[in-house]
């Protein structure tokens, strides 16, 4: 039985690293099936360690450990109501930042793949965080956004935190269209953005500055290239600024 349970185990790692270096795909469906079955139910420290280890063991999107912890520090010191992601997955920096909102505090987030987002809903559930605290829509960013004006109940004063971790190519855009809809808190709004490819570049918005990110600013405010290992950058509008050693 145990022989049998460790060919079975190889086999889906075959698979899953199949999927991804022929397509640079993940499979949603492995990612729900592992950490449900061996996570504890009820405990959202439990779901994100599994979580960790499907990481090591398998191909993955989500943040990981590493800068999971840095998007903990961010939200430590940043402390928003009202929280959005663009780029959900299967709900990993979801439940990073859930887990650190204050109470009454509630987490927005945007996923285009209907499954991919049931499974993500689900597993917020499993880790035991309420409806009352997130709500998934299952849309692209660029539909979702002008959807947010009526989803944000009471918190009129806009979002403190933004994670963008979805399409580098729509986050220009996507910025540009939640400054529009005016849904950024003005008193200061801190925007992580996820780099994962080589050599990717952002051009920062005016009044935008970039003030933090591990990286090298090649023109600072303007622009800025990512390093080969680049993951996280920091644009803040007013209010707290982050600096590299807050990281
Ligand atoms: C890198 S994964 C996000 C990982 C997640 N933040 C985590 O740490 O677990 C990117 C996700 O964004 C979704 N996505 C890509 N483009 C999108 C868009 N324009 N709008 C909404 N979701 C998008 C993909 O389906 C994918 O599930």
């Amino acid at each position: 039985k145990h022989y049998r349970g460790r060919v079975v185990s190889l086999c889906r790692r075959a698979q899953a690293w199949t999927l991804w270096l022929v397509k640079q795909e993940v499979c949603p469906r492995s990612v729900h099936a592992f950490v449900f079955c061996q996570c504890t139910h009820g405990k959202v420290d439990s779901v994100l360690e599994t979580y960790d280890l499907y990481h090591s063991m398998y191909p993955s999107l989500s943040i990981g450990a590493q800068i999971g912890a840095q998007l903990d520090e961010v939200v430590r010191r940043v402390q928003p109501s009202m929280a959005l992601e663009l780029g959900m997955h299967c709900g990993y920096s979801s439940m990073r930042m859930l887990r650190l909102l204050l109470s009454g505090g509630r987490l927005i987030t945007v996923e285009q793949d209907p499954q991919t987002a049931d499974y993500g809903e689900e597993l917020i559930l499993v880790a035991g965080f309420k409806h009352h605290q997130f709500e998934v829509l299952t849309s692209s960013s660029s539909d979702a956004i002008p959807l947010l004006p009526e989803r944000m109940g009471s918190h009129e004063e806009g979002f403190g935190l933004v994670l963008m971790d979805h399409d580098p190519a729509q986050y220009l855009t996507d910025l540009q269209s939640l400054e529009r809809e005016d849904l950024l808190r003005s008193e200061g709004c801190s925007i992580v953005l996820i780099y994962r490819k080589r050599g990717g570049s952002v051009t920062c918005l005016s009044p935008w500055r970039c003030y933090c990110c591990p990286l090298e600013c090649t023109a600072c405010h303007k622009t800025w290239h990512s390093s080969p290992l680049s993951i996280t950058a920091l644009l803040l509008k007013g209010g707290l600024p982050l600096h590299r050693s807050h990281l």
